[in-house]
């Protein structure tokens, strides 16, 4: 059953406009990140010996992706690509622009789509597996047409994880993994972001019908309950 995406939200007071307007750094910075390897457009993963299966999973701070993300690994095979793990990655191998990865992400705002989509394909490459679990992307429209200009491919499945505001900034609160963003400063801006950005994105696959929404709330267990139906073409590697 759809659920109205949370809104009237006490965090949230400033108009999409004003959001769009902030939330990327000036391109300038980026400029040769993006243009020192550039990426061919169309490349795609042809080289591959299978056609890419591909999930996204979509769903607002703290409603528990990841944790979901774990249990469609175990049961059903996927290879799970966090886009914010990817980018916090590179901040942690001090990469050219992890300094500038890393204040992006204390703002809670996005990262310019091609640096992501860039380190999604490079994963995407090296792993044998051809079902992807993309999780944490893409955060807006302008994410969405990046990747599939630059992968040349198009999900499969699109997961949302809807979950109601309060919860999620009690999950993200009490989450303890030392993330930078996992303060309620950071918080407030990353759900204005997603309140701003997400909904046309869940609307895109939602008429394409690709989207299954969840409802995030309850235990772990009973929210896996709702995944499944959505894997049900999917061979089962493990009973979890
Ligand atoms: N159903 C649940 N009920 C209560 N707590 C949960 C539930 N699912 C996950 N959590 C907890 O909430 C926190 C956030 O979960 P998780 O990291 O999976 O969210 P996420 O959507 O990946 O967040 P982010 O976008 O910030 O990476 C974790 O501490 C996790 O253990
Ligand atoms: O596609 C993406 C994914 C993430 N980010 C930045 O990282 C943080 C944390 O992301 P999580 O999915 O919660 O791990 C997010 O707030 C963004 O700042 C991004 O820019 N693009
Ligand atoms: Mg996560």
């Amino acid at each position: 059953m759809w659920r109205r995406v949370a809104s009237f939200s006490p965090f949230i007071s400033s108009t999409k406009s004003s959001i769009l307007s902030q939330l990327v750094p000036t391109m300038k910075i980026w400029e040769s990140f993006t243009t020192e390897a550039p990426i061919p457009v169309n490349h795609g993963i042809s080289s591959k010996d299978s056609t890419p299966f591909i999930t996204f999973v979509l769903g607002g701070p703290g409603s528990g992706k990841g944790t979901q993300c774990a249990k469609i690994v175990d049961t059903y095979g996927f290879k799970h690509l966090s886009a914010g793990d990817l980018l916090r990655r590179e901040i942690a191998r001090n990469s050219e622009y992890g300094s500038t990865i890393l204040d992006t992400i204390k703002e809670g705002r996005i990262v310019p789509s091609e640096v992501t989509v860039r380190l999604i394909r490079r994963e995407m490459e090296l792993s044998d597996n051809h079902k992807f679990l993309i999780d944490g992307f893409p955060r807006s429209e302008e994410n969405r047409i990046s990747f599939e200009r630059i992968i040349g491919a198009e999900p499969n499945i699109v997961l949302f994880f809807d979950c109601p505001e309060e919860e999620m900034v009690k999950r993200v609160l009490n989450r303890n993994q030392g993330r930078v963003d996992d303060n309620i400063d950071t918080i407030k801006k990353r759900l204005k972001v997603f309140e701003a950005l997400n909904l046309p994105v869940v609307n895109h696959y939602a008429k394409k019908g690709k989207l299954h929404k969840i409802w995030a709330v309850g235990a772990e267990d009973e929210i896996f309950e709702q995944v499944r139906p959505a894997f049900a073409g999917c061979e089962v590697i493990s009973e979890s």
